[in-house]
């Protein structure tokens, strides 16, 4: 069972039960991955580069094993317990449905959580000099002199901050907490079930904020989208609720964003403002997070180790101290959210903020930031060429010209170059694994015997990089894009090639301007009549309305007089068309049924457009549940899993957003945009490799029939061949497109009442058991 069963407050408890077996049921001594260094992991990524301190980790476990004890937390004299042990109680009372116990050991772990963070930062702080005037002698001496200067160091510095901890904190309390209780709190897991149970409490306001601060960590959870909705849409909660409890950890993303959006509008001082901010920012984050890097043990396992033995550990845990320091550059240049960071993001920001400043004009901050960015890159031409370009245009202004780059970034790239010196020299003579995550080391750094596989890595990964971007999705769902289009007048608008992906098609010229008249028509008598077709507030958006109509009610209002026959059964043959051409075009090889059908309209609230963020529909995938940061489509409910061919027939194009356009796995990555317009068929198979969304339909109303065909006859729309019988049963022929399996889902036994009575509506209720629809 996956994460995500345990989000919606409708879910079994078994579900999250089966999870979380996976954690050990509070027993410190049975954490299973304890490591002599604790490290704020946030994404899968780092987990699997935390491998590296785990196996080092494990020489100190002897040393630690005798302050493991088993007992319930509590915070004696005021120290800080261990977090997880809350959270273990929290989860535990959640089972059990004690919601006031949940919310209160829930709520308590994660500020226990906060508290020793910010504790081990004033412990970093405090000890910040203890033992750092050994390090720069670090990376020249060699051999036996070398041993020692580790151990010293990696001494003076850990015993201070342990001594700090100790104050603060229980020992059990310091102690590394497991993978998983890493991975629970990286994902944000914890307000999954403080959603749940503040849901269950009444408190809703609070639950709606659990709910947003989850789904800024996993925004493409379709399931905690909709209970954002629906609390939105829920008296008692107000807009202030959905603010993220953890933004505090990733405010330099807000300052990102800010200057992004004021480069797009050309607002230049903004930007220069925002990336200064989001560059401090950044730094900041990442100290913090360097300070969490702490030795949890002695760096002397045994008494009766050798003075070799002594060394090694002490310099295998300095090694893993600095390379966890190190990965908090990737951890930092990790949206929530997502599993790859934004690579090189300091130099990026310096980069952007040099333009922003040469912008307004702001020379000698241009060239400051630029001498800053050159730290990185010493030798890059295009920088070089704009310091020129710079200092030019400050001629008689030597000071500015002059003007060197930041302390900040100056000390960030020397500390990093140390750091990293030292690390390869452990890569070179001690078997320590590394892996830099910086672009921009310089090739100095790397020791002459590792620098043809260092090249070879980095080629690799830049080559990585660049196929990162376009991903070559493969699609086995059985169906190739690229057949005919057997119908006069119908033309191909974008292929695969055109629409950056696999298996997707645009088609033009598929109804005639007065088919679309007629079917919007239809469309909005049926929608001011009675039930069925009431446009409600839409379930993706509370800013639209939405409206669907079947065939299956077109026909019955036909029959009521209140649409015509005609319009009826057009509607029904705008499927037959669109199943007609997407067979051929996508060679299928069996037969496709309709799985489910409608013409749906999605209609702007007036009043309720401005600064709207939202999308009319979330990106997702037909036929699975996507989850963006593992790349991953999960099929099982309530995803509709027999969906096989996807297409969206378009009546009109008067209205504002409402752009269909297709992205990534990531949710993120726009691949292609496709505008609607009368007669325009958009096809795509139904998998992974088609994630879609709407744009916010902004003003206006945008009609259009979505279709949804499977290769599995079972799982055909027994409405619509209701509707087939009606008319058959009327004796008028329905319009029928050939299936070259004789098996079709409109085979000819449609004649007489007998077919639409009993036998028949028995088989609807199996079929249609889990009905499938929007
Ligand atoms: O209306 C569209 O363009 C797409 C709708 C869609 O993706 C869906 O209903 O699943
Ligand atoms: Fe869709």
């Amino acid at each position: 069972m996956s994460l995500k069963s345990a989000i919606l407050y409708t879910h079994s408890p078994q579900s999250i039960s089966t999870h979380l077996s996976l954690l050990p049921p509070g027993a410190r001594a049975a954490r299973p991955h304890s490591s002599s260094l604790l490290h704020p992991l946030r994404t899968a990524m780092a987990l699997g580069a935390a491998a590296v301190y785990v196996a080092l980790g494990l020489a100190s476990l002897s040393v630690l094993g005798g302050v493991c004890g088993a007992s319930a937390p509590g915070s004696l004299s005021g120290l800080l317990p261990p977090y997880d042990e809350l959270y273990y109680l929290g989860v535990r009372a959640y089972f059990k449905e004690e919601w006031e116990r949940a919310a209160e050991h829930l709520e308590k772990s994660i500020s226990t959580r906060q508290a020793l963070r910010r504790t081990r930062r004033r412990c970093h702080d405090e000890c910040s000099t203890a033992g750092d005037e050994l390090a720069p002698g670090l990376g020249t001496e060699k051999g036996g002199s070398w041993d020692l200067l580790v151990l010293e160091w990696i001494q003076q510095r850990a015993e201070c901050i342990r001594f700090c901890l100790g104050q603060s904190v229980t020992p059990a309390g310091q102690l590394p907490v497991s993978m998983d209780i890493e991975y629970e709190f990286g994902t944000r897991n914890p307000y999954n079930f403080l959603q749940v149970t503040y849901y269950k409490l009444g408190k809703l306001q609070k639950a709606a904020t659990a709910a947003h601060t989850f789904f800024v960590a996993n925004p493409s959870h379709l399931e905690m989208r909709n209970n954002i909705e629906k609390y939105r849409r829920m008296s008692g909660v107000t807009e202030d609720a959905f603010n993220d409890r953890e933004r505090e950890l990733e405010k330099h993303w807000e300052f990102y964003d800010a200057a992004t959006l004021a480069e797009s509008t050309s607002d230049w001082t903004r930007a220069v403002e925002r990336w200064k901010e989001c560059v401090n920012e950044t730094l900041k984050q990442t100290d913090d997070c360097r300070a969490q890097c702490v030795v949890a043990s002695q760096p002397f396992p045994e008494e009766t180790d050798s003075t070799e033995g002594v060394y090694e550990k002490a310099a295998a845990l300095t090694l893993s101290l600095l390379s966890c320091k190190q990965m908090c550059v990737s951890l930092v240049s990790t949206r929530p959210g997502r599993i790859s960071p934004q690579e090189d993001f300091i130099p990026l920001q310096l980069e952007h903020l040099h333009i922003a400043q040469y912008k307004v004009g702001d020379l000698k901050g241009a060239v400051k930031t630029l001498r800053s960015l050159l730290l990185f890159y010493p030798t890059d031409p295009d920088s070089l060429s704009n310091l020129q370009l710079y200092s030019e245009s400050l001629e008689g202004d030597a000071e500015a010209q002059d003007t060197g780059p930041s302390q900040e970034i100056a000390s960030y790239v020397s500390r990093a170059l140390a750091e990293k010196k030292l690390l390869y020299f452990g890569v070179e003579n001690l078997d320590f694994k590394f892996i830099d995550p910086d672009l921009w080391t310089p090739e100095g750094i790397v020791p002459e015997s590792l620098r043809e596989s260092w090249r070879a890595e980095r080629e690799l990964l830049n080559e990585k990089l660049k196929e990162g971007e376009k991903w070559l999705e493969v699609d086995d769902s059985g169906f190739y894009a690229g057949g005919p289009v057997p119908l006069v007048g119908v033309t191909i608008t974008m292929d695969d090639l055109a629409l950056n992906g696999t298996n997707r098609v645009v088609l033009d010229g598929v109804l005639s301007q007065s088919e679309c008249d007629t079917v919007m028509q239809l469309a909005s008598v049926a929608a001011s009549v009675g039930d069925g077709y009431k446009g409600r507030r839409s379930p993706h958006t509370p800013h639209e309305k939405f409206e669907g109509l079947t065939v299956l009610r077109a026909l019955k209002l036909a029959q009521d007089g209140i649409v015509n026959q005609s319009d009826a059964r057009l509607l029904h043959e705008m499927g037959e068309r669109a199943r007609t051409l997407l067979h051929s075009y996508f060679r299928s090889h069996s037969a496709l049924y309709f799985a489910y059908t409608h013409l749906v309209c999605r209609s702007a609230i007036p009043g309720h457009q401005d600064g709207r963020l939202d999308l009319s529909h979330p990106v997702h995938v037909d036929n699975c549940i996507l989850e963006p940061e593992t790349r991953q489509c999960w099929r099982e409910a309530p995803a509709f899993t027999h969906r096989d061919l996807s297409a969206i027939l378009y009546l009109n194009e008067d209205f504002e957003g409402g752009e269909l356009f297709f992205t990534d796995r990531d949710a993120k990555t726009v691949t292609a945009r496709v505008k609607p317009s009368c007669g325009r068929l958009v096809g795509f198979t139904s998998g992974p490799v088609n994630p879609h969304g709407v744009t916010a339909v902004t003003a206006g109303r945008r009609c259009a029939l979505a279709l949804w065909f499977t290769t599995e006859k079972h799982h055909r729309d027994m409405e619509r061949e209701q509707a087939e019988a009606m008319w058959a049963a009327d004796g008028q022929s329905v319009v029928k497109e050939d299936q070259e399996d004789s098996d079709s889902a409109l085979a000819p036994a449609r004649s007489g009442r007998s077919q639409t009575s009993k036998g028949r509506s028995k088989e609807r209720e199996r079929v249609t058991s889990g009905r499938d629809e929007l």
